[in-house]
């Protein structure tokens, strides 16, 4: 697994503010959604165009579209929503797919409850969104729910990641065909014995959505 670290000053001082525990949920919004924009940068640098000519009020040039089939976007509900619109802003023409997956809070297992995804993904770039990465658990199922349809192009965006979640995907997804791509805004200390990242931000969907 290819793991970037977006490691840039906007994208920590934006992310200062969302950990504060003071953030309100409509700033905690905004900032997850500008976060996702800036992710996107680092995260779309490989998505695949097509070259198209246009004529500039001075003349001729060759440009690029996204080429065709369009990237393929998943948010994982409940807290991935919190980063569609900001990821849609940078890729409009994407399509979107939906992956509803919970964790059990007492055996940190992930639990898929919904999904809404084209059958064939064999030939479609793509972008998982979920603000966290902690045990990897939900992440890992993610991975294996689009590489049973035929992903092999997946570039997961996270906000925030935990060492301990960066290594069981490492583990569990090898045997994976997809190469996967992990781009987040940070890699913190650690997770605590309730599965939550140290110094992390807490909830991300209770504080998103604030409905338990
Ligand atoms: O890496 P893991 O240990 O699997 O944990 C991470 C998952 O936990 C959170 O979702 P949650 O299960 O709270 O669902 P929600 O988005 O509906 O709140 C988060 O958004 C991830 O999906
Ligand atoms: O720290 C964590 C871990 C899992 N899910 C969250 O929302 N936050
Ligand atoms: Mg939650």
């Amino acid at each position: 697994m290819r793991v970037h670290v977006a490691d840039h000053p906007l994208i920590a001082h934006k992310l200062t503010y969302l950990r504060d525990k003071r953030t309100d949920t409509p700033t905690f919004r905004r900032l997850a959604d500008e976060l996702v924009t800036l992710l996107a940068y680092e995260a779309t640098r490989e998505v695949r165009v097509t070259p198209f000519d246009i004529e500039t009020p001075v003349g001729p040039t060759t440009g690029i579209h996204l080429a065709t089939p369009k990237p393929l976007v998943v948010p994982i509900l409940r807290a991935g929503l919190g980063m569609l619109d900001g990821m849609m802003r940078m890729l409009p023409t994407a399509e979107v797919g939906f992956l509803g997956m919970v964790r059990n809070e007492e055996t940190l297992e992930a639990h898929t409850y919904t999904n809404r995804l084209p059958d064939d993904l064999s030939n479609r770039q793509c972008y998982v969104l979920d603000p966290m990465l902690a045990t990897g658990g939900t992440l890992a199922a993610a991975v294996h729910f689009l590489a049973e349809r035929g992903a092999h192009d997946i570039t997961a965006i996270t906000l925030l990641s935990a060492p301990e979640g960066i290594e069981r995907l490492e583990r569990e997804l090898a045997e994976v065909a997809a190469p996967v791509t992990l781009v987040t805004g940070a890699i913190d200390e650690r997770l605590n014995e309730h599965g939550y990242i140290v110094p992390g931000l807490g909830d991300a969907g209770d504080r998103l959505y604030g409905i338990v």
